[in-house]
């Protein structure tokens, strides 16, 4: 777990040794104890370095630990006992130093950063802080205000930046670790009282109560509800007002807060989430770790309408040439120039230049001819999209992936049309598709395991977190948000208002509630979506019961207000008011109060008053009751994956973990009993009815969410 050497006849070097990212787990904690023990009881050994194996210095504290009791040596101890040795130590920071990692740098007497290497406090986005020195600490290096950014955001740093700050003492280019023995032997005999970071006083600026306050405002704003970046405030806060004992104390007792705030296990569940959800199975036994992606250099993009147009940036600004199509020149000339747009904005944005040179824009599906993979993003209409298929499959060569960007059809029956089914898969994007970080890989029936590994990899290689999904409407994260849409408008009809949903919902994490988030997207889209499925229109309207369609209860508010011309943001209006077309500051609508309250005494409902509770259980218990039906029919092959879909595509608050991680915190029996009583209260909404998993899940003693997948025995897994 560590390696002792000596090198140069007097230096000790300690090189953790627990791949993949040397994390402080227990066995290294124990061996960096004793190797420091052993490095300065030894007299041949005048100074040390510590360094990790394989180009990483350390990745910082064992995650996996913190689900269990403490075993091993406590981290603080070990790195008191570093930083008050008498022998110099150099950290040799290859890689990555974060978290405890970089904790375990600061104690040392001096630090050298290879320039590739990358430095942060990562806890806050794991739900705590740096709590082993780290919040005392760095405030003493680099002040106040920039440790404070540090250590509320989380964010990586450059090797450059560190240098720039005062944390690293050198960069160099070359071997870290042997830069760090020769400076190492510099500093023999020099004095080490002004390198130990924790007798530094902090440079406390004068405005310090009105830099935290601000910075107070800041994190409330950005994160709702969230403990964590609040309690690194408060640690940085002590470092400035006490002294290094009492701030470590000051630092303890948050941590301690934060960690039984159940916040932290929220958190470190999306981050083990996230790195299962790319470990993806195929019925047919293919999976991650034996199937071959396929190197994509080129690709075509079909439509350049508002996903076109994202999925041309996201492939061209990693190196793939692309070739966008349209069906008009004029819309052809609009989309280059929005495209072309949009990568030289991100360019700027990242420092880089513009891959101008890898488009190329035409009216021709015969110019795909020779392209690696083919993305289609036309209308959302099947027998549009089947007539681009058909072509595609006579036009590119045939080892060419067709794949679709459809938000809901079905991938079999485009696949079904082509002579190479088993290599057409879904690329469902989320918009903006540049910008989004989701990416659902559609599994169909044939599609082949190379497909699916190479819209993975590509999928990766796009910085996108991508999730395979097997073929059904609306597949995971479409499928599951219609009952919640359902359930916030029939709110609206029992005496909610837009206002008070959109709260509760932001209270409870959102940055946005179901109708702002609405107004944003676009009301049409949605309106459009249910013409063509039959739910509404004059035709329908007429031959349908009010509030019924296709046998169940049916809100028409939302039809009505689009009626109206109300598209949202775009058109000034929607579910709220704006000062004018593209504005985004949303304002209660006296008009839509009435709307709601005209509609309501037409059919005779008497208003209630809704509890925030009840609001939350109806939009969010449905949610995850769909996720349930979603894991019995084998359309995701684990709830993390449906947990990973809700934190990237639909901005679930990462506090509460996803809508699966949710409920097992509510506790699946208490979500049982309230989905069976607004079920009884609604017998008309099959939505409410409990899954048959959810009851078994009960019926087994609610294990904890990772052991789901064992209760999971489906009929025809898709996954
Ligand atoms: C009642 C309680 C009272 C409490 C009292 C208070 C006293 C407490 C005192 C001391 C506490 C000390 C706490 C501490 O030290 C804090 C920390 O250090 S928290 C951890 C901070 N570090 C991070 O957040 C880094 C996380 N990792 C990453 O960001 C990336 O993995 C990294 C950039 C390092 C590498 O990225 P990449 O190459 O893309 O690889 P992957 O991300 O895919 O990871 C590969 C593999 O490794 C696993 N892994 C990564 N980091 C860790 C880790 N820190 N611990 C465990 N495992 C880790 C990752 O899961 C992958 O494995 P899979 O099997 O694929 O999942
Ligand atoms: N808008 C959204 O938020 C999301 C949409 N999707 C899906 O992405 C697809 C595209 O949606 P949007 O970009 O929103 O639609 P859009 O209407 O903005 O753009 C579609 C574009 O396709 C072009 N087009 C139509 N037929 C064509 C043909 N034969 N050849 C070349 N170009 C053609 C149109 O001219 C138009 O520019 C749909 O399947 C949709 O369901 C998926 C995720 C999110």
């Amino acid at each position: 777990m560590a390696r002792y050497e000596l090198v140069k006849r007097s230096v000790a070097l300690i090189t953790l040794t627990n791949p993949p990212v040397n994390a402080l787990s227990s066995p290294v904690r124990h061996a960096i104890a004793k190797s420091m023990e052993r490095a300065l009881s030894d007299p041949k050994v005048t100074a040390v370095v510590i360094c990790g194996e394989n180009g990483r210095f350390c990745g910082g504290a064992d995650i996996r630990e913190f689900a269990g009791p403490l075993r091993g040596p406590p981290l603080i101890p070990v790195l008191d006992a570093i930083e008050a040795g008498r022998k110099p130590v150099v950290a040799a920071i290859e890689g990555v130093a974060l978290g405890g990692g970089f904790e375990l740098a600061l104690v040392c007497h001096y630090r050298i950063a290879h320039s590739k290497a990358r430095l942060g406090l990562p806890e806050v986005t794991l739900g705590i802080l740096p709590a082993a020195g780290g919040s005392q600490r760095l405030p003493r290096l680099i002040g106040i205000p920039a440790a404070l950014e540090l250590i509320t955001t989380g964010r990586h740093i450059s090797a450059q930046e560190a240098l720039k700050l005062g944390i690293v003492d050198q960069v160099t280019d070359q071997n870290a670790c042997e830069m760090a023995v020769e400076f190492a032997l510099k500093s023999v005999g020099k004095p080490l009282s002004s390198r130990r970071v924790s007798m530094l006083t902090t440079p406390c600026p004068p405005d310090l109560d009105a830099l935290l306050e601000a910075a107070t405002m800041q994190v409330k704003k950005k994160a709702r509800g969230v403990m964590a970046p609040l309690a690194c405030i408060q640690a940085v806060r002590a470092a400035a007002t006490m002294p290094f004992s009492k701030g470590m104390k000051r630092e303890s007792e948050l941590m301690t807060t934060l960690f039984n705030s159940g916040q932290a296990q929220a958190f470190q569940y999306c981050f083990f989430a996230q790195r299962t959800a790319g470990k993806w199975t195929l019925p047919s036994g293919a999976q991650w770790n034996n199937s071959k992606p396929r190197e994509i250099r080129s690709a075509a993009v079909i439509g350049l309408g508002t996903m076109g147009r994202g999925i041309v940036v996201s492939l061209a600004r990693v190196g793939i040439s692309v070739i966008a199509v349209e069906s008009e020149k004029k819309l052809l000339e609009n989309g280059r120039q929005m495209v072309i747009g949009m990568l030289e904005r991100d360019a700027k944005r990242r420092g880089v230049s513009a891959s101008l040179n890898l488009l190329n824009f035409t009216l021709s599906l015969q110019d795909l001819k020779d392209v690696d993979l083919v993305i289609e993003a036309v209308f959302e209409d099947m027998a549009l999209k089947k007539r681009v298929f058909q072509e595609l499959s006579k036009v590119c060569r045939p080892t060419t992936l067709l794949c679709t960007n459809t938000s809901g059809l079905d991938v079999d029956a485009l696949a079904g049309v082509t002579n190479r089914p088993h290599l057409v898969a879904g690329m469902h994007f989320f918009s903006p598709a540049h910008v989004m970080k989701l990416l659902e890989v559609v599994c169909g029936p044939r599609s082949s395991s190379e497909t699916i590994a190479t819209a993975m990899s590509l999928g990766k290689k796009m910085g996108k977190v991508s999730v395979a999904v097997g073929n059904c409407p609306g597949f995971v994260g479409n499928r599951m948000l219609k009952p919640y849409l359902d359930q916030a408008t029939f709110l609206l009809e029992e005496g909610a208002t837009p206002e008070q949903i959109d709260k509760a919902l932001e209270d409870f994490g959102f940055a946005m509630g179901v109708f702002r988030m609405s107004d944003l997207a676009g009301l049409d889209v949605g309106w459009r979506v249910r013409k063509e499925s039959g739910l509404t229109g004059p035709d329908v309207d007429s031959k349908n019961p009010p509030r019924r369609r296709q046998g169940h209860r049916y809100c028409p508010i939302p039809d009505m207000v689009c009626e109206q011309g109300r598209f949202g943001q775009k058109t000034g209006r929607g579910w709220y008011m704006y000062d004018k077309p593209g504005d985004t500051n949303a304002k209660p609508d006296p008009l839509i109060q009435n709307l709601l309250e005209t509609y309501r005494s037409r059919y005779g409902i008497q208003p209630r008053n809704i509890s925030d509770q009840e609001i939350i259980e109806r939009c969010l218990f449905v949610l995850a009751n769909e996720g349930f039906r979603i894991l019995e029919d084998g359309m995701a092959a684990r709830p993390e994956d449906i947990d990973v879909i809700y934190l990237f595509g639909y901005a679930f608050p990462r506090h509460r973990g996803g809508p699966m991680f949710y409920v097992s915190m509510v506790g699946l029996e208490r979500v049982l009993e309230r989905l069976e009583y607004y079920h009884q209260a609604h017998p008309d909404v099959p939505h409410l009815e409990p899954s048959a998993l959810l009851k078994k899940l009960v019926a087994c003693g609610s294990p904890p969410v990772q052991k789901w997948r064992e209760y999971i025995k489906t009929m025809h897994s898709h996954l």
